[in-house]
């Protein structure tokens, strides 16, 4: 039993039990969440965008859970590679095209890219970047001249870095060929650089280590900001002036959340482009390049049969969940600024969200999907505070193994109310939505990791089988789950006939299973 707040700090009761939880949003029991004992399996990010002096893009998405790297605004000359598909699978360019327009672009030239991974010591460096740009090198897809640099306040050599690294690498499922030969050389290739996110002359440091590495070739330069936003500028305002390249490129990748609201992030731009032209700025949410959540716009446009039901019509509400089986382990740092909402749904979830409800775009090129988007956001009702729970883990002992509370962090402030958990019930006030509520629900320190979407159907008018069923009208909705992570799959829960004499009724999955395929 965890003891939740309402964002008016009521106390109310939550009751969570290992196969399901019940939670009332509206006096109605909207949400049924099931939690299997999946492991988790690690995923990992990478969208890198390399442009030679020809100003020739190439927008690398590779990874299996890539991230969607987004400059605002087009850029000129653009190829197609340039135009960012937002998330969509048809899209993205095939590894061999990438290969081949790596090939093109990098090595012809003889120039280098060096990426700098800015907070390399922390959370999302270990667990994201390093595997995503191993993978990258996996696949072949870096050029022939590169170089990575760690760079964060942490004392560590190059060998350290490279020790910390190694233990989060692995090679993708089911290419385990030269794997360790592969690490190896990968690990050969990164280096490690102590500095403070403000210090014009520890970034200075860098930019001459960078320079040994990189010798007569044309430079590239990647700073990929893994780093809590609040020294976000600090860390742009030093790249750009003491470290930037001097005749390649220069270009930031920038992690969520942007700002905590409209005005901060209004000003976080208007603070970034100090320092950097809009095309230099790379913005990037994760889980925009999650296969499944790049399959969406697939399963909806390229399927007859989903898009009819695609309404308020069949649609009785969508479920969009996301949790976490642990807390926030020492990121209390950056998390207590920010709480689950803005870390995970102000994101994540809106981003899928927006995917899930936009109507059919023009095309697949990035500006008409975003154009698709914001028409769903900006029709969406802003949210009442009636419709939002929000909740803190607290500790417990499970197996006679007891987890902290969120405030036994020690990064976290004594006595934060920062939400762990929310869940919101929003509302898309347009002709195809009008009605139906989309629910949210992220947390962490929950029973499993898991992120999924739920879309229930509504009731078979006058269903001829009820009486089969009993009056648990809910044991008849279809329901179509796609379940992001882990363990990627699609089902459709429907109702059958079980086999043999009489007419008995169950449930039966029509599953597409991603590890079996
Ligand atoms: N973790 C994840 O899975 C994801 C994170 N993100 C985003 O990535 C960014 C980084 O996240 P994450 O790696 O989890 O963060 P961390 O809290 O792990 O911080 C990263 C590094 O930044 C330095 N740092 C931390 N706090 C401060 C501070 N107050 N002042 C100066 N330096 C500090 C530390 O390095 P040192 O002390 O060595 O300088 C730390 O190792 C955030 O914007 C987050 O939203 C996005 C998607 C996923
Ligand atoms: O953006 C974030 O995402 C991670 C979860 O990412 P996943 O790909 O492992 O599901 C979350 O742990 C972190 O708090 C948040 O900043």
């Amino acid at each position: 039993m965890a003891t939740l707040y309402s964002t008016t700090c009521r106390s109310i009761s939550y009751s969570l039990t290992p196969s399901s939880s019940s939670l009332s949003i509206n006096g109605q029991n909207h949400q049924r969440l099931n939690f299997s004992s999946c492991i988790a399996k690690r995923v990992l990010p990478a969208k890198v965008s390399f442009h030679s002096r020809r100003n020739f893009h190439l927008n690398v998405v590779l990874m299996q859970d890539g991230a969607v790297a987004t400059p605002v605004t087009p850029v000129e000359n653009e190829t197609p590679f340039k135009k960012l598909k937002d998330g969509l699978l048809s899209s993205v360019p095939s590894t061999k095209e990438i290969k081949e327009a790596a090939t093109f672009d990098v090595n012809k030239d003889e120039s280098t890219v060096s990426i700098t991974v800015v907070g390399a010591s922390g959370d999302l460096a270990k667990k994201k970047i390093f595997p995503a740009l191993f993978a990258l090198y996996y696949e072949g897809c870096l050029p022939e001249h590169f170089t990575i640099f760690g760079y964060a306040r942490s004392k560590m050599t190059d060998a350290e870095l490279r020790n910390m690294v190694s233990k989060t690498l692995t090679c993708r499922i089911d290419k385990r060929e030269n794997c360790d030969e592969k690490m190896d050389q990968f690990l050969k290739r990164c280096f490690y650089h102590s500095g403070q996110y403000g210090s014009q002359q520890n970034f200075a440091e860098l930019d001459k280590k960078l320079k040994e590495h990189e010798g007569a070739r044309v430079s590239n330069r990647l700073f990929y900001l893994s780093i809590p936003p609040n020294i976000f500028i600090d860390a742009v305002k030093c790249a750009s002036s003491s470290a930037s390249s001097g005749i390649g490129w220069t270009r930031v990748i920038v992690e969520k959340p942007f700002g905590r609201d409209s005005d901060s992030s209004a000003a976080l731009t208007k603070a970034l482009k100090q320092y950097l032209d809009e095309d230099q700025i790379f913005r990037i949410d994760h889980y925009l390049g999650k296969e499944l959540v790049e399959n969406l716009s697939v399963l909806r446009f390229s399927n007859l049969i989903f898009e009819p039901l695609w309404s308020r019509q069949y649609i009785r509400n969508v479920q969009l969940i996301f949790s976490e089986d642990f807390g926030t382990e020492g990121r209390g740092g950056y998390f207590d600024n920010y709480g689950i909402i803005r870390d995970i749904m102000q994101n994540h979830l809106l981003q899928i969200l927006a995917l899930f409800a936009m109507e059919t775009p023009v095309s697949l090129d990035a500006e008409d999907i975003r154009n698709e988007k914001v028409k769903v956001l900006r029709s969406m009702r802003p949210l009442q505070l009636d419709d939002v729970v929000v909740g803190q883990y607290k500790s417990h002992t499970k197996g006679g193994v007891t987890y902290p509370a969120y405030t036994d962090d020690n990064t976290v402030p004594k006595g934060s109310l920062t939400p762990t958990f929310a869940a919101a019930a929003l509302f898309i006030d347009n002709a195809r939505w009008d009605g139906v509520p989309f629910l949210m629900k992220a947390g962490k320190a929950l029973h499993n990791k898991s992120a999924e979407i739920r879309v229930q159907f509504r009731h078979v008018p006058g269903n001829l089988y009820n009486r089969n069923f009993g009056t648990d009208l809910d044991r008849a909705t279809n329901e179509l789950v796609i379940r992001v992570q882990p363990d990627e799959a699609i089902y459709l829960k429907i109702n059958n006939k079980v086999p043999g004499l009489g007419m008995r009724l169950d449930r039966s999955n029509l599953h597409l299973h991603y590890a079996a395929r």
